[in-house]
C-alpha cells in the first residue's frame, strides 16, 4: 500500500544513527525500548526496536504501526507469525554485527591468555556469526567442528556431542523454543558434563541456550565466557561469580555493527514501503573512519598478537564493569537489571579491527610475518 510522508516513527533511544537514516521521513520519538507501551504507539506508523522490546499483539494491537524494524540479528523478541498475520511488514538486520561477535571471541580468548593456535574449535550454530568464525579459523589453519542441524552439508558438520568435545566451544545459535531443533536449554546439565577439563566455553548467542541454573550448580573444570544470560536484564549474579569472563550482552556492540543495523533497517523499510533512500544517509554512510592510535608492542609471537588485540578491544573491561555493578547491587546500590541496561546504554565506542592498520615490520621489528598474516586474517588493514 502506498505511504505518504511525513511519518511518525517511534524508536528505541539506543539506536544510533536514527537522524541520519530516518530523519528525512518525518518525526522520530525516542523512548526506552525495554518498557514500550501501546499508548506510546497510538500515532506511530513505524516502530524501530532493538532486541529488548517484545513486539507482539500485546504491544501492537489497535495501533497504526505498519512496519517494524529491529536493528539486530536476533528475532526471538518479534512475534513474526502474528505480524505476518496482521499484514505488518517487518525486518531484522541479518549479519549486521556478526563481525563484532567474531572479534569478541578472539578478544575473549586473548583476555584469558588462551593461544588458539593448535586448539580445535567447536561451533554451535553456523549462520552469519558461526560461518564467519569458521572461515577465519580455516584461514588460520585451525580445525573446527560444526553443529547446525539445518546445515548438515557443511564440510565440518558434526554431532553436538562431538562439538562439545573440542578445546574451544563457541555458541552462536539463535534462541528457538519450538520446531524440530529447539535451542532452549540445548546446553543442559548433561551437555555441560561432556565438556572436557581445560576447554573454553564461549556463549554469545542467546542466554537461554545454556541452562543457567545447571551451569551455576556445576563444579566445572572448564573456562566459561558468558556474554548472554538467561532472563536478561535480570541475570544471575551468582552465576557471574562462577564464570571466568562475563559481559552484559555486548559481543555485537561494535560501533560499526550498530550503525550497520540501522542502515539495513532503512533499506528494508525502503523495500517494504517503496521509499527513496535518504541523501543525508548516503553521505553519513560514506564518512571516513577516524584516525586510530598506532598499535604497538615490544613482544613477539602470540604474546604480541594478544597485546595488539587487547589494545583494540579488551573484554576484561566489560567484565570489571559488570562485576562492579553486581557488587554494588548486592550492597544496596542500583539493582543489577537496571545497571545491566545502563552498561549497555553507555557502552564505549568500540571500532572493529578493520579500522586499525597493521604495524609495519620497521615499526615493530619483533613482530614476525606469521603473526602479521594472522592479524590480517582477523581483519586489520
Ligand atoms: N551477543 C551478542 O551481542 C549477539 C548475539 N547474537 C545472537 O547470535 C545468533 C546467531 O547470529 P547469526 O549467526 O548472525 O544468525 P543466523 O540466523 O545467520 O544463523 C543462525 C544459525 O543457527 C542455526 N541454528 C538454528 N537452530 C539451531 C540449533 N538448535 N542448534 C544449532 N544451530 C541452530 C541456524 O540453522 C543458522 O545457521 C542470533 O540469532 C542472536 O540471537 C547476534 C548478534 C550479537
Ligand atoms: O543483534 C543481536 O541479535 C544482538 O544480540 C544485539 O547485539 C543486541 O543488542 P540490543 O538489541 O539488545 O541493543
Amino acid at each position: 500500500m502506498p505511504i505518504t510522508t511525513p511519518l511518525n516513527i517511534v524508536a528505541d533511544e539506543n539506536i544510533p544513527g536514527l537522524e541520519q537514516w530516518f530523519g528525512d521521513l518525518g518525526t522520530i520519538v525516542r523512548a526506552p525500548g525495554r518498557n514500550l507501551s501501546p499508548s506510546q504507539l497510538a500515532d506511530a506508523d513505524i516502530l524501530l526496536v532493538r532486541s529488548v522490546t517484545q513486539v507482539n499483539e500485546a504491544l501492537l494491537a489497535n495501533t497504526p504501526v505498519r512496519f517494524v524494524g529491529s536493528c539486530t540479528i536476533g528475532t526471538d523478541h518479534l512475534d513474526t507469525h502474528w505480524l505476518e498475520q496482521q499484514g505488518i511488514a517487518w525486518s531484522a538486520a541479518p549479519g549486521c554485527n556478526a563481525n563484532s561477535v567474531v572479534e569478541y571471541v578472539f578478544c575473549a580468548l586473548a583476555a584469558l591468555d588462551v593461544d588458539w593456535r593448535g586448539r580445535n574449535f567447536g561451533i554451535v550454530g553456523c549462520g552469519n556469526v558461526g560461518g564467519s568464525l569458521q572461515r577465519k579459523l580455516h584461514a588460520l589453519n585451525i580445525q573446527c567442528k560444526i553443529y547446525d542441524p539445518w546445515k548438515t552439508d557443511n564440510p565440518d558438520s558434526a554431532t553436538l556431542e562431538e562439538v562439545l568435545q573440542q578445546d574451544v566451544i563457541c555458541l552462536h545459535a539463535p534462541l528457538v523454543k519450538d520446531g524440530p531443533h529447539p535451542s532452549l536449554h540445548m546446553i543442559d546439565g548433561e551437555a555441560l558434563d561432556r565438556i572436557r577439563p581445560g576447554a573454553v566455553l564461549i556463549s554469545a548467542g542467546r542466554g537461554a541456550v545454556i541452562d543457567n541454573h545447571a551451569l551455576r550448580e556445576r563444579d566445572t573444570s572448564f573456562t566459561t565466557v558468558l556474554d548472554v544470560w538467561e532472563n536478561e536484564p535480570d541475570m544471575d549474579a551468582e552465576l557471574l561469580e562462577r564464570v571466568n569472563l562475563g559481559s552484559p550482552h555486548i559481543a555485537g556492540y561494535s560501533h560499526d555493527g550498530k550503525l550497520a543495523g540501522t542502515r539495513m533497517i532503512r533499506e528494508a523499510l525502503n523495500q517494504a514501503l517503496d521509499l527513496p533512500v535518504a541523501e543525508t544517509a548516503q553521505e553519513a554512510s560514506s564518512a571516513s573512519s577516524p584516525e586510530q592510535p598506532r598499535l604497538t608492542t615490544d613482544k613477539s609471537g602470540f604474546a604480541a598478537m594478544r597485546e595488539l588485540l587487547l589494545s583494540m578491544y579488551d573484554p576484561r573491561q566489560d567484565d570489571t564493569r559488570l562485576r562492579a555493578a553486581a557488587q554494588s547491587a548486592a550492597t544496596g546500590g542500583e539493582s543489577l537489571p537496571l545497571a545491566f541496561d545502563q552498561l549497555r546504554k553507555q557502552y564505549p565506542k568500540r571500532l572493529e579491527f578493520s579500522h586499525y592498520t597493521l604495524p609495519s615490520s620497521a615499526q615493530l621489528p619483533n613482530l614476525d610475518q606469521a603473526v602479521c598474516a594472522q592479524l590480517a586474517i582477523l581483519g586489520l588493514k
